[in-house]
């Protein structure tokens, strides 16, 4: 009898905790339906309760990262506001994307679950609040000014003059060379030679360092992972992550190779500082900015967050617009044709080097890079933002602290601005120069406003410079490319990513051209 009781005061008990699980996640479900302050936007019920609808397109679905994608077909269905997750809308409207990405007096905050798993929480790009952005950004602004890229113009040069004795050697022994490789090889040599002063000299082996940066981008695969558990993560002893996947040691290794580089910048800076006989032999924009910020922002673990992202947003983006640029050239022999008319009158002599203000006023050239800019839809990544002022979108009013985006990579996909959106054609800004404006006043590969892209100018004369030389100096063919599976983008890791399958832009060395 007592036994009897025992039981049916513990069912009664289980019955009630689980009633009261179920009155709190029914009502949770009421709340964010009926009465959150999103609860009039458009979109799909499930994105509108849990953010686990992105978790399934982001992480779980093959391959991952797949919600951007998802989200372009939302629109089609709800319009051009969406509401993408319980409290993020995206509005996917290019009337609307400068006041989305506003600069000036506007103050533009990030949107902290956005940046939460990138694994630099001292960045700039993961600086929520606006003023703290300015404070960051300010101490490296001047060192990607238009002026001061210029002024880096020899050592971009000298770098792409290794590259193409490189490119030599592949000819000379008959070798494919994977120009997605070859290109990550020469972007992080010079990012890193401008922001540490030396160079990781990726390119002075004879595969380019083939090894490594196949290894390297292997850290991008953990981002969906980092993004959804990045709280749990952080109480992970970094020895236990490591082990549990071959990714993520590559990415803690990458993480701890910035901060022992850092770690040694601030030792030899302070021993200038008090020795005033040792003289740094190079600057570099990490030197520099120790003298720039407070001291609270030279913490190393601070500065190697900014290396990272410095390091990964300035490489393989570079890298995979001139892949992309390669792949589309050499696919379309009349495109090859325009393009080597201009350079070969630019540059009669092929060993010839010429300065980047002579390669940025060349129009068929400019227009390739454009189209190479747009067609590789580089940042397909949801840069949420919030704002202190409201929002208002045809309708909908959106209140101070709403997060909100516009998809960069979709916006420079866009059927009503470009006709036959996927199609790479130089011509499209060629000729008519009001169309041609207009298209400019749509063109943000690079963002806009206050957290648009700082690497602007050095990957414009990253992209002119390589491509000129490469495609004036070689003569080359694919080597079994495929471009849905080798070039375009179709997977969010922050950067757009080919296929899983890829095998990267493969180009046979046929000649060297004179
Ligand atoms: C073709 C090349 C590149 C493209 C298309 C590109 C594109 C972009 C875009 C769209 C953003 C904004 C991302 C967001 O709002 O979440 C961005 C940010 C950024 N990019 Fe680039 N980028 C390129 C090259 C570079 C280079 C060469 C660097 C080297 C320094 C760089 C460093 C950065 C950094 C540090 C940010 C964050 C800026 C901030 O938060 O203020 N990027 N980039």
């Amino acid at each position: 009898m007592t036994q009897s009781l025992e039981s049916f005061k513990t069912i009664n008990l289980s019955g009630i905790c689980l009633l009261a699980v179920a009155i709190y996640v029914v009502s949770f479900i009421i709340y964010r339906l009926y009465f959150h302050p999103l609860c009039g936007i458009p979109g799909p019920r499930l994105a509108a309760i849990t953010s686990w609808y992105e978790t399934y397109y982001d992480l779980f679905k093959t391959p991952s990262g797949q919600y951007w994608n998802k989200i372009d077909e939302l629109h089609k269905e709800y319009g051009p506001i969406i509401r993408i997750n319980p409290d993020e809308i995206q509005i996917h409207d290019p009337e609307f994307y400068n006041q989305i990405y506003a600069g000036g007096s506007t103050k533009r905050h990030r949107y902290a679950r956005s940046v939460s798993g990138n694994g630099s929480p001292g960045s700039m790009a993961s600086a929520v609040s606006h003023d703290l952005h300015r404070l960051r950004r300010s101490s490296l602004n001047p060192f990607f000014s238009r002026a001061a890229v210029l002024r880096l113009e020899e050592r971009i040069q000298s770098r792409v003059r290794i590259l193409c004795e490189r490119l030599s050697s592949f000819l000379q022994r008959g070798e494919i060379v994977d120009m997605s490789v070859a290109m990550t090889s020469l972007t992080l040599d010079i990012i890193t030679e401008y922001s540490f002063g030396e160079s990781w000299n990726l390119m002075d082996n004879d595969d380019l360092s083939y090894n490594f940066i196949k290894v390297m981008r292997g850290g991008f695969e953990t981002l969906q992972v980092r993004k959804l558990f990045n709280s749990a993560i952080q109480l992970v002893p970094p020895s236990i992550l490591a082990w549990s996947s071959l990714n993520m040691k590559v990415f803690l290794e990458f993480k701890y190779r910035c901060f022992e580089t850092c770690r040694l910048i601030k030792i030899a800076h302070n021993d200038t500082k008090a020795n005033s006989t040792t003289r740094q032999t190079q600057i570099n924009l990490f030197t520099e900015a120790l003298d720039r910020l407070p001291e609270e922002e030279i913490e190393t673990q601070r500065l190697a967050d900014e290396a990272l992202v410095l390091i990964t947003a300035g490489s393989e983006t570079t890298s995979r617009a001139l892949a992309t640029l390669i792949y589309h050239v050499l696919r379309n022999p009349h495109i090859l044709a325009n393009l080597r008319q201009e350079l070969d009158t630019a540059i009669p002599n092929a060993n010839m080097e010429v300065p980047y203000l002579t390669l940025e006023a060349l129009p068929y050239l400019t227009a390739t890079i454009r189209e190479s800019l747009r067609v590789s839809a580089l940042v397909p990544n949801r840069s949420l933002l919030t704002a202190d002022e409201p929002l208002q979108y045809k309708q909908w009013s959106l209140k101070p602290g709403t997060a909100f985006c516009m998809n960069t990579s979709k916006y420079l996909l866009d059927a009503s601005i470009y006709s036959n959106p996927t199609m790479f054609d130089p011509e499209r800004w060629l000729g008519d120069t009001r169309r041609t404006q207009k298209l400019l006043h749509h063109f943000a590969p690079f963002s806009k406003g206050h957290r648009g892209c700082i690497g602007m100018n050095l990957a414009y004369a990253e992209l002119y410079l390589v491509s000129a030389y490469i495609i004036r100096r070689f003569d080359m063919r694919l080597y079994d490319v495929i471009r849905e599976r080798d070039v375009d983008t179709v997977r969010d890791a922050f950067i757009g990513l080919p296929s899983i399958e890829s095998k990267g832009v493969r180009v046979e060395m046929i000649r060297k051209r004179n």
